[in-house]
């Protein structure tokens, strides 16, 4: 697989960009027209540069407004070319892309357009370059790649041929197998960008709104073997332009792009076993069986305050490491695990961080796979020394550089409690509040690094996500998208925060970075959980009495019910599927969120309908009496 991306994708001056992309480990470079433009210093150092760093220059590209143009722009448009062509020359790139015109003074007809692109293919050729035809979307005459495609066929010269970009025929929704005739050789580049799905102007959409495979909505992967049944097996070249992208960090998104790459052909070849695609055999995506515990760094003081929450919603002590400070809470499948050792990742991560939830323990089938898997797509493994007896936990590195940790059912690493830990001497008696698992937990970050962090997840482990929904927090606004297991025993929510005043800003602010913010944990029974806790001294979060009023009136509820609801402060959404019930403590420290739910029937979502109405109460319980307003 020969991968490459456009200058355009990207951060900074052409030689941060070449040093970035080339860090990823890209064979060559896009070199789009405008960073050239900006760049101080000629066409050879150009080109130097990018040998230099071991990129090829794949294209040089947009060469814009070209064909079927009355005289004489015609012979100005040839006259354009040649001058491009002479940059190309210098800079050591073959190949020049050119855009389907969106003149206005440019005239229709296939064969004229056809005839044009033979006049350049002949002045190409003499240089020994090459010119690629790309329909753009919104192109005054030419928006199809079938169209381009009959425009290059008809040009019939071998310097000429077509580039096909997914953006722009998944944009319009064209038949992709229309893609499978053409011939290989005639494809000269392909790019490749999704996009979320969003309904507006294609222009608009493709300039700022474009992402890598996998984090947006569009079938890539479907365009992409469409490509692959042609044979074709040159550049996989991303171009992708994105507002946020080219305002982040050049090294991150470059290594998010070969990311994109690695799992899209990996996808591919598992759909197409019957092509050759060059590239390293991998293990296939992971299922995550379970989230089976979540770990919090702590020190003495942040322990107390866990296990003093902890107690209140039921969980007992269950277990002490056999070496270290590192205490097992259970309730029902639930393992939360407090660690105050001094030594070691966690305490680390204490240190930078404070109390926080650092490490996220899977159970997945197979974790030897999915760290190879991991590896393969480029994730940064993690170890650690090990004490005498005690197991190497497979982990990498996550978000917010926390940790998370595989085990399964296959190995040793599956009995790690029975292991690493004694049980408690005499086992506390709490009051078991019917808490069963974990339901989903809920990592908090920064609206930009959201994309790459749903790539994470939807690459390594065999996930899907659903739409990004927006959850208006009275200070703003925060993104929320969802990541679950095929079979819904994974699930997850990541949270952009767009501004620090926000519940999620306030917790990256105060935590020293995006983690795990939310931990959501199902009862069978919600309201005897509900009593229960509030016997053993639990207070929940209290809901607005209008919130009760509305959801009455909104989904017609038995009087009973929604007094019951009322009466516990339990917040109610009803989907197709089922319904779900949600009791939330007071947050915690610096905003951790805990939740306890209850699904009926195949409910499929995650409240978000009530999620303003709570956060504005979660905001009202943070800010103590006679504070001002945030
Ligand atoms: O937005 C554009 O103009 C533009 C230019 C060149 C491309 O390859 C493309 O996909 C879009
Ligand atoms: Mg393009």
């Amino acid at each position: 697989m020969k991968t490459s991306i456009a200058t355009v994708s990207i951060a900074g001056d052409l030689e941060e960009k070449f040093a970035a992309i080339s860090a990823a480990g890209f064979d060559g470079v896009e070199i789009f027209e405008n960073d050239f433009l900006a760049f101080d210093g000629s066409p050879r150092d150009v080109g130097r540069m990018a040998r230099d760093t071991g990129l090829a220059i794949t294209l040089y590209q947009p060469f814009r407004d070209f064909e079927g143009l009355p005289e004489p722009q015609r012979s100005r448009a040839f006259d354009r070319a040649e001058r491009k062509f002479d940059v190309m020359q210098e800079l050591g790139t073959e190949l020049m892309l050119v855009c389907s015109s969106v003149s206005p003074v440019s005239l229709g007809g296939v064969d004229r357009a056809a005839a044009d692109f033979h006049a350049l293919g002949e002045r190409a050729g003499r240089r020994g370059l090459r010119v690629g035809y790309e329909a753009l979307a919104w192109g005054r005459h030419i928006n199809d790649h079938r169209d381009a495609w009959e425009v290059v066929r008809r040009a019939d010269h071998p310097n000429i041929g077509l580039i096909l970009d997914s953006f722009h025929t998944l944009a319009r929704r064209i038949d992709l197998a229309s893609i499978r005739s053409i011939p290989a050789d005639k494809i000269f580049i392909v790019q490749l960008a999704d996009a979320p799905q969003i309904d507006m102007d294609l222009l608009y959409w493709s300039r700022h709104f474009r992402n890598m495979p996998g984090e947006g909505d569009l079938p890539v992967r479907e365009f992409m073997q469409a490509v692959a049944a042609t044979g074709y097996d040159g550049y996989l070249s991303l171009e992708i332009f994105n507002d946020q992208f080219r305002g982040g960090s050049a090294k991150s998104i470059s290594a998010d792009g070969k990311r994109s790459l690695i799992w899209l052909m990996d996808r591919v070849r598992r759909e197409e076993p019957e092509l050759h695609i060059d590239m390293p055999p991998m293990p296939d995506r992971v299922g995550v069986e379970a989230i089976e515990f979540i770990e919090f760094a702590a020190d003495d003081q942040g322990a107390k305050a866990i296990a003093g929450l902890l107690r209140t919603l039921g969980f007992r002590e269950a277990a002490r490491h056999v070496s270290k400070d590192v205490v097992l809470y259970r309730q029902g499948g639930i393992n939360i695990v407090v660690n105050t050792d001094r030594k070691g990742f966690a305490h680390s991560s204490f240190v930078v961080h404070g109390t926080s939830a650092y490490a996220i323990g899977l159970k997945v089938e197979d974790a030897a796979a999915t760290v190879a898997r991991a590896r393969a797509l480029g994730a940064e493994p993690f170890e650690q020394q090990v004490g005498p007896g005690e197991l190497t936990i497979p982990a990498i590195r996550g978000v917010g550089g926390g940790l998370v940790y595989f085990i399964d059912g296959k190995t040793d690493l599956g009995k790690v409690w029975d292991i690493e830990f004694r049980p408690a001497d005499q086992p506390e008696r709490g009051k078991d509040a019917g808490l069963t698992r974990i339901d989903h937990v809920g990592q908090t970050m920064s609206h930009e690094e959201m994309p790459s962090w749903l790539l994470f997840y939807v690459s390594i482990f065999r996930t899907a996500k659903t739409p990004l929904v927006d959850v208006v927090d009275p200070a703003g606004l925060v993104r929320s998208q969802v990541v679950e297991g095929l079979d819904k025993r994974f699930r997850l929510t990541l949270n952009g925060a767009e501004s620090h005043r926000t519940l999620a800003g306030h917790f990256i602010a105060e935590t020293f970075g995006s983690g795990l913010q939310h931990l959501a944990m199902a009862t069978d029974d919600i309201f005897t959980t509900a009593a229960r806790l509030r016997a053993s001294g639990f207070e929940p979060l209290h809901m607005s009495p209008n919130y009760y009023d509305d959801v009455e009136a909104r989904f017609g509820l038995d009087p009973d019910l929604a007094d019951r609801l009322r009466a516990e402060n339990i917040l109610y959404d009803r989907d197709e599927h089922g319904e779900f019930f949600q009791l939330y403590a007071p947050t915690f420290g610096d905003g951790f969120i805990l939740e306890i739910v209850e699904r009926r029937g195949a409910y499929a979502g995650y409240g978000a309908p009530n999620a303003p109405f709570r956060i504005a109460a979660q905001k009202r319980m943070m800010r103590p009496k006679g504070m001002p307003r945030i």
